[in-house]
């Protein structure tokens, strides 16, 4: 996190500002996503706590912890689908739009569909995807299981890549994403640093949805930002 001095006439009841705010990392790194996802940071500086998308503590770290944090897995869902005609890409449980949102901004290339099954946070997604004018992006309002089955019954194509954050143990998490994938296509999770003995835990599940070279990365954010895990699973 970066320490930065608070100007001295904002409190943290009144002041809505972010500590990236006068830093030019953000612009930076985002590059030609960047006044999209600017609209997107100052709508959830606006309106992301009181509609239950972002911790209170969380108001000021908009930019590192949900933003930046969230295109760290950029770069890895590109790699993943270099190769396919149609770059499609899930987020399972996408919430406020994290990675979902953030990713199809930056990815204009790639179709995403964004799997969320609470009504409240779905229309928050499509209010996004209008507002931003992200025509890459659908928003499901299902469970993953829903959405595996519709693959199952051949009513949906299976995906190149799968990306998700703060869902649940990859011991649960195999099972909602591995089987949305296509052979040879690539799980893409951010995770904390218990990341590893997560992996560990979930051995058997991953063989089990037929996962393989189950690793984690070390992914950058930002310069002087503290890097995040993600986990990669390819699906045989
Ligand atoms: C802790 S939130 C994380 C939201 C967002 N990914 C983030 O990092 O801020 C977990 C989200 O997963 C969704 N979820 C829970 N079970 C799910 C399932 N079986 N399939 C898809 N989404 C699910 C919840 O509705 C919730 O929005």
């Amino acid at each position: 996190m970066v320490v930065q001095d608070k100007t001295p006439d904002r409190t943290d009841e009144d002041a809505r500002f972010d500590e990236l705010d006068n830093s030019e990392l953000p612009q930076r790194i985002l590059a030609d996503a960047y006044p999209v996802l600017k609209q997107f940071h100052d709508k959830l500086m606006a309106e992301g706590e009181p509609r239950g998308l972002i911790g209170p503590r969380d108001v000021h770290i908009v930019w590192e912890r949900h933003i930046l944090n969230s295109a760290a897995v950029v770069p890895f869902i590109r790699k993943a689908v270099s190769h396919d005609a149609k770059k499609r890409v899930a987020d399972v449980g996408s919430g406020g739009g994290f990675p979902g949102i953030v990713a199809a901004a930056c990815l204009p290339d790639c179709e995403f569909t964004l799997i969320e099954p609470m009504e409240r946070r779905v229309e928050w997604l499509n209010e996004c995807v209008r507002q931003f004018g992200l025509d890459n992006v659908l928003v499901l309002r299902a469970r993953s299981e829903e959405v595996i089955n519709q693959i199952r019954k051949h009513d949906l194509e299976p995906f190149g890549a799968v990306t998700c954050r703060a869902v649940a143990p990859m011991t649960k998490l195999s099972g909602w994403t591995l089987p949305l994938l296509k052979s040879h296509g690539q799980l893409i999770a951010l995770k904390g640093r218990s990341a590893q003995v997560e992996l560990d835990k979930a051995e058997k599940m991953i063989r089990k949805y037929h996962g393989a070279h189950a690793r984690v990365c070390l992914a950058p954010v930002g310069e002087g930002l503290e890097p995040t895990h993600v986990v990669l699973v390819d699906k045989m």
